[in-house]
């Protein structure tokens, strides 16, 4: 017997979007973008418990839209935080207080604006985390990489060493809580940096490029294009 939990951070207030619409709440493919989010871990064979954290500000918003679009995917909701950091720490504090004292817990983390992840990757996601405490998915890059240096110059590096870290990201419930008590440092980018800081290693799942992060306007055509072609496989 195990628990699984997912938190959906959806707590971010879009600034590089530009839009009036937080763009989790902006529409893909006739619907919200964080109602496709929370469909496919819904959908998926794990079917973990959804911590959605919002802003409290877009709380009753985002109700409206669950009954225009008779949205029925069970879900906690949360207030948002400051940063991302403080918006997991949020979630993390729901499920303490929730915990029926069930072992071993696994809890996967995953950005809101990220609606394209598939069921593959969650299943595989939590069927492995039994084996790692930290594990967290990830693509190659497909260009030449360069880490710049001093001055104006830059330096070629062997791009099989580098990855592109997606969400979700999963690990063992108490490690995870454990990293979250640290004091924030705005090098905590995602899950994986808070609990390395701690000490423990990550390991790496293979990501999909498909599942990108809705971050400028572009990205919401993009999204539109990639359902397109998911639809047709
Ligand atoms: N205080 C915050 C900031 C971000 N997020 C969430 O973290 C994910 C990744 O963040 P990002 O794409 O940077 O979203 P925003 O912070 O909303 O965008 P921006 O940085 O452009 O303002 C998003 O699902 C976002 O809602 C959050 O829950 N709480
Ligand atoms: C968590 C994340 O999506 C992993 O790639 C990313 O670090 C979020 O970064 P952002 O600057 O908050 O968009």
């Amino acid at each position: 017997m195990r628990k699984n939990y997912v938190i959906i951070v959806g707590g971010g207030s879009g600034t590089r979007m530009q839009s009036a619409i937080p763009k989790q709440f902006m529409l893909l493919n006739g619907l919200p973008v964080l109602m496709h989010t929370l469909t496919a871990f819904s959908q998926s064979n794990t079917r973990p418990t959804i911590i959605l954290v919002l802003n409290n500000r877009l709380k009753s918003e985002w109700e409206q839209l669950c009954i225009k679009y008779s949205f029925d995917v069970p879900h906690i909701i949360v207030e948002g935080g400051d940063t991302r950091f403080h918006s997991v720490q949020n979630g993390l504090s729901h499920i303490k207080q929730l915990s029926e004292p069930i072992k071993p817990t696994y809890i996967a983390v995953h950005d809101g604006v990220r609606p394209l992840v598939s069921k593959e990757i969650i299943d595989y996601g939590f069927q492995q985390i039994g084996r790692h405490r930290a594990l967290i998915t990830a693509v190659s890059s497909k260009d030449s990489v360069r880490i710049k240096e001093s001055g104006d110059t830059s330096r070629a590096v062997d791009r099989s060493t580098v990855f592109l870290v997606q969400t979700p990201q999963f690990f063992s419930a108490e490690i995870l809580f454990e990293a979250y008590e640290q004091t924030y440092s705005d090098t905590f980018t995602d899950d994986a940096s808070v609990v390395e800081k701690k000490g423990y290693p990550i390991q790496i799942l293979p990501g999909d490029t498909r599942n990108i992060k809705i971050t400028f306007s572009e990205d919401l055509l993009f999204a539109e294009v990639i359902m397109k072609s998911l639809a047709n496989d």
